[in-house]
């Protein structure tokens, strides 16, 4: 008989394999800021101007000339500058500029002075600090010249880089179009939330979790639904789904049993790439092309799918989306406070809450029973605890390494 874990592939070899196959897309679109969240540059970003655009006051205080400082500790105020409102007047010896924090600067000051470094006299101020030239200066192309290139090509646009484009009067951005996913379940088991169960029935979670992560990733979702266990039905919506999508993801079928269908159409109608990994949860998952798109097959189990799709699905199409430089995961040497139970020959990913002890340091304990069918140990975990292939049951005390979630699993 065979070994439940003969012939299965590293996590690192189907990735390394994976990544290896696919070209990333080259589309390009435009799109305003206000739409790009998720999206790629698709060119470099070069600042049309330069940021602050003109010299301006750190605080609120006083413009001053060092020369009139030199003559005299009290100058008298002459004018007031406010952000979006310069001073233009005449500017006489012996006197300084009221002026707020962002306004332009008058022409000719050398330094601003804080408020709380002078004493008020009427309408005038006495100088009691040492004035350097220009403290609290602001001075334009400080934070970014004209022509400097402010994001390169592969960046992912957030909240970090997004707000810089509109610092820059920036209305919209070149980038790589969104990713066509479409994405199915299968199983004649499966119901929709909100109907009643039939004997024998289960919800369609899985559908859920994948079109939710495929969403924070910027993907554009095609949804078709539950697919029954008919070797039709399931044809069509591959047809379909190739048809119309960059990457084509199912859930379930693609283990052993008689009604597991899913692997025989991918052979059917196009290429396995691999199948069967050696990790837990997550296994039975395949990979390969269809005629038009790439195919990734998740296990029916629903922390199976959410795993596979975390931990291959998710650099996939950050390749393929024309992302660079995506952050890798950070993984972290912590102690557990609870048993782990592990069978050698796959690498684990246990679900875990990582939290810091009184004394700062960082500890995890399990979520509990890790059946990949047991949803709840993922929905109370903020981590994956990974725990090598050749390691068996680990005791509390012992050092294992924690993967904390990303912003896929966060709300
Ligand atoms: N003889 C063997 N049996 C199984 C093996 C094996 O190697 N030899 N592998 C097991 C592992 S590991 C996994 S994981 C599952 C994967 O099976 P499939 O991908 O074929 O998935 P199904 O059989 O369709 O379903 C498995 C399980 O998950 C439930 N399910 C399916 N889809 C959904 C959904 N959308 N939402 C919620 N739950 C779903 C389904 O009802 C089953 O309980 O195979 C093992 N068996
Ligand atoms: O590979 Mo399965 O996902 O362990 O339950």
């Amino acid at each position: 008989m065979e070994s439940f874990t003969a012939g299965l592939i590293s996590l690192d070899e189907a990735l390394n394999t994976m990544l290896a196959r696919l070209t990333p897309i080259t589309q390009r679109q435009r799109v305003a800021l206000g739409a790009a969240a998720g999206l790629i540059t698709a060119i470099p970003v070069i600042s049309p101007v330069n940021v602050p655009p003109f010299a301006n006051a750190a605080m609120d205080g006083y413009a001053v000339r060092i020369a009139d400082l030199a003559a005299n500790d009290t100058l008298y105020i002459a004018g007031k500058a406010f952000a979006g409102n310069p001073w233009h007047g005449e500017w006489p010896p012996g006197s300084c500029i009221r002026i707020m924090t962002g306004a332009p600067l008058p022409s000719g000051a050398d330094a601003v002075v804080m408020q709380e470094e002078v004493q008020p006299q009427g309408n005038a101020v006495r100088f009691t600090a040492p004035v350097k030239s220009g403290q609290h200066i602001r001075l334009p192309g400080e934070d970014i010249r004209l022509g400097d290139r402010v994001l390169n090509s592969g960046v992912k646009l957030g909240a970090a880089e997004l707000p810089l484009l509109a610092s820059l009067g920036i209305s919209d951005v070149e980038v790589l179009r969104p990713l066509k996913v479409a994405l199915f379940s299968t199983g004649d088991e499966l119901c929709l939330p909100g109907q009643p169960l039939a004997e024998g029935q289960i919800y369609d979670t899985n559908r859920l979790t994948v079109s939710l992560m495929l969403n924070k990733l910027g993907c554009a979702v095609i949804d078709l639904g539950i697919i029954r266990d008919d070797p039709d039905a399931l044809r069509n919506a591959f047809l379909r789904a190739d048809s119309e999508a960059d990457v084509v993801i199912s859930t379930g079928g693609v283990s052993v049993g008689e009604a597991d269908y899913t692997k025989a159409m991918l052979e059917e109608l196009g290429e396995i790439t691999f199948w069967k990994l050696a990790i837990k949860p997550g296994k039975p998952f395949a990979f390969g092309r269809l005629q038009h798109s790439w195919f990734c097959g998740l296990p029916g189990n629903p922390v199976s799918a959410a795993v596979t799709f975390y931990q291959l699905v998710q650099p996939l199409l950050a390749k393929l989306s024309g992302q660079q430089g995506a952050a890798l995961p950070q993984r972290l040497r912590v102690r557990t406070l609870s048993p782990l139970k592990k069978s050698a020959g796959r690498l684990d990913f246990q679900r875990g809450i990582l939290t810091r002890n009184e004394q700062g340091e960082l500890e995890v304990r399990s979520t509990g029973a890790q059946g990949s069918h047991i949803f709840s140990s993922f929905s109370q975990a903020n981590c994956f605890i990974v725990l090598e292939c050749q390691r068996s049951h680990v005791q509390p005390g012992e050092w294992v390494e924690v993967e904390p979630f990303n912003r896929l699993l966060e709300g």
